[in-house]
């Protein structure tokens, strides 16, 4: 299996009167199509982790290569524009703009990137809101949808430049729970049947039970002895 993400060495201090570690140490390879998951407690540093291996932050040491690229000195543009082009991201709280309607929402990626032209965008996020069971809410604006309809169209939209990985915090955290297990579902099959990596950090034992691995988060390190049960 190709190895899509390769994070060595990896450190993560804020600076501060008292420097604080938030990750140290952890050395972490995801292949292609593999669904992995972080646990591990509260304020362990699963979100700090998950954000340095989507390049939404950037760690005091250590390197993070993405489909074979060394990310080490790339500058905020490259970082965003690497970010397009190979992850989709979900977070607990779906962050769609509000003033856009759902179509446009999943767009959006799509005409940042400029892989597509404009038809084809359309075309895309219509067939991806089709999968995701939300194509009846087009054109309406995310207010107008329920909890669970917004996260799957943040998960259409997290799809839409076809990325290589797709990385999620805590999707199903704020969700009822018929809510969460449909956008649980969809996540573990829709990314296989479309052979996504998935690292997605998580509370919860069901979601983190169908994952290809799990791995335990503690005091900012990666726990070797830790066996999921
Ligand atoms: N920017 C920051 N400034 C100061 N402290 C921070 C910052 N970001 C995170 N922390 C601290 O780092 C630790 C790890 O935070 P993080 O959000 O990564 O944990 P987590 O395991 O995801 O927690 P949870 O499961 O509660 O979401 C926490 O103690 C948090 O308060």
């Amino acid at each position: 299996m190709s190895v899509v993400l390769r994070a060595q060495g990896l450190h993560k201090i804020l600076a501060g009167d008292v420097p604080t570690t938030l990750i140290k140490d952890v050395d972490l390879e995801i292949s292609a199509g593999e669904f992995v998951c972080i646990m591990g407690p509260s304020g362990s540093g699963k979100s700090s982790l998950l954000y340095l291996l989507g390049l939404l932050d950037v760690p005091t040491h250590g390197t993070i290569a993405l489909d074979g690229v060394n990310t080490q000195g790339f500058n905020d543009a490259q970082l965003t524009q690497l970010r397009l082009e190979k992850l989709g991201f979900v977070f607990q709280f779906h962050f769609l703009l509000s003033e856009f309607s759902v179509l446009d929402n999943v767009c959006l990626p799509m005409r940042r990137l400029g892989r597509w032209p404009e038809a084809q965008c359309h075309e895309r996020a219509m067939s991806l809101l089709t999968r995701l069971g939300v194509a009846a809410q087009a054109s309406k604006l995310p207010s107008q949808l329920s909890g669970g309809q917004r996260q799957r169209v943040a998960v259409a939209r997290a799809l839409a430049n076809d990325p290589l990985i797709l990385l999620a915090d805590e999707p199903t955290g704020n969700l009822d729970t018929v809510a969460s297990a449909n956008v649980r579902q969809i996540l573990h099959d829709l990314t296989r049947e479309l052979g996504k990596s998935v690292i997605a950090v998580t509370h919860d034992p069901k979601f983190a039970a169908g994952a290809d691995r799990r791995i335990n988060v503690v005091d900012g390190q990666i726990d070797p002895d830790w066996q999921p049960l």
